[in-house]
């Protein structure tokens, strides 16, 4: 399985937020990270990814263009975590990943239940299943929120700020979980903006700033002073620590 996503261009009214961005091809298997500064366009990228906004490009999984594959299918295909769950839902949490696992595919009910339920008892939060959601904290929904992005059990996972609201334990939870899909034979893509955790998960960061690719590669190769200078423009410092991780040590803004 691979994902291609080349020309990625969006515009919101005159201005040109993506200006024919293209990754490298992305394979099963590999967790790639988006990084860069505030409004460089991350969360845009990921929406064209996932056919959520008009955009100039394309995105091909396998071959087949998403834009041109009927709705129903691409439900199944992609599976997409926004940055933030609406608030203002009369549901219970176990009812919105039912509804997010209908809209691609028709299952009796039961069955739909029971999927349900075990992605949520799978992500250890079985307990919130009866809970409304608009009742629940901030790290709740967000575990939530990726129990219906995988409830379909997508090929490709698109995730924007995924561990923003986590503690230390789900946020390690949370992208174990993604290691674990990847290695099924998925494509995940995650924005994040803690370069301590894309160190450590990442296969690759690809760096985007001003709408475009600044820099991509592995961890190591994309972590380094230099880079980090240019597109946040901070002092930073890259060591490796006694486990051989990558650590990255903010000093302070240039
Ligand atoms: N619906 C919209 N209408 C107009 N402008 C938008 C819209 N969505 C995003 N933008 C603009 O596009 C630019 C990129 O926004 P985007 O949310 O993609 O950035 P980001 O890299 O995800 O930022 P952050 O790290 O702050 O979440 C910003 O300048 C933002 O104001």
């Amino acid at each position: 399985m691979s994902v291609l996503v080349q020309g990625i261009t969006v515009r919101f009214g005159k201005r040109r937020v993506l200006d024919a961005l293209s990754l490298p091809e992305l394979h099963a298997g590999e967790v790639t990270v988006l990084a860069g500064p505030n409004a460089a366009g991350k969360s845009t990228l990921l929406r064209a990814m996932a056919q959520l906004i008009p955009h100039q490009g394309t995105v091909m999984l396998d071959g087949a263009d998403l834009r041109r594959m009927p709705a129903v299918d691409r439900a199944r295909q992609v599976g997409f975590m926004p940055q933030a769950l609406p608030s203002g839902s009369s549901l219970i949490a176990l009812e919105t990943v039912i509804a997010a696992l209908r809209a691609g595919k028709t299952l009796p009910a039961h069955q739909a239940d029971a999927a349900a339920m075990a992605v949520m008892d799978k992500l250890g939060i079985a307990a919130l299943a009866l809970e409304p959601l608009d009742a629940l904290s901030g790290g709740q929904r967000q575990m939530v929120s990726l129990a219906q992005a995988i409830v379909r059990d997508p090929r490709l996972l698109l995730l924007d700020e995924p561990t923003s609201a986590l503690d230390l334990a789900r946020q390690v939870r949370l992208l174990s979980e993604l290691r674990r899909l990847a290695a099924e034979g998925r494509v995940v893509v995650a924005v994040l903006h803690d370069l301590a955790l894309a160190a450590q998960w990442a296969d690759r960061i690809v760096l985007i700033h001003g709408g475009h690719v600044h820099a991509q590669g592995r961890p190591d190769q994309v972590l380094t002073p230099a880079l980090l200078a240019q597109v946040y423009g901070v002092q930073a410092r890259v060591e490796r620590c006694s486990r051989g991780r990558l650590m990255v040590m903010i000093d302070g803004e240039i």
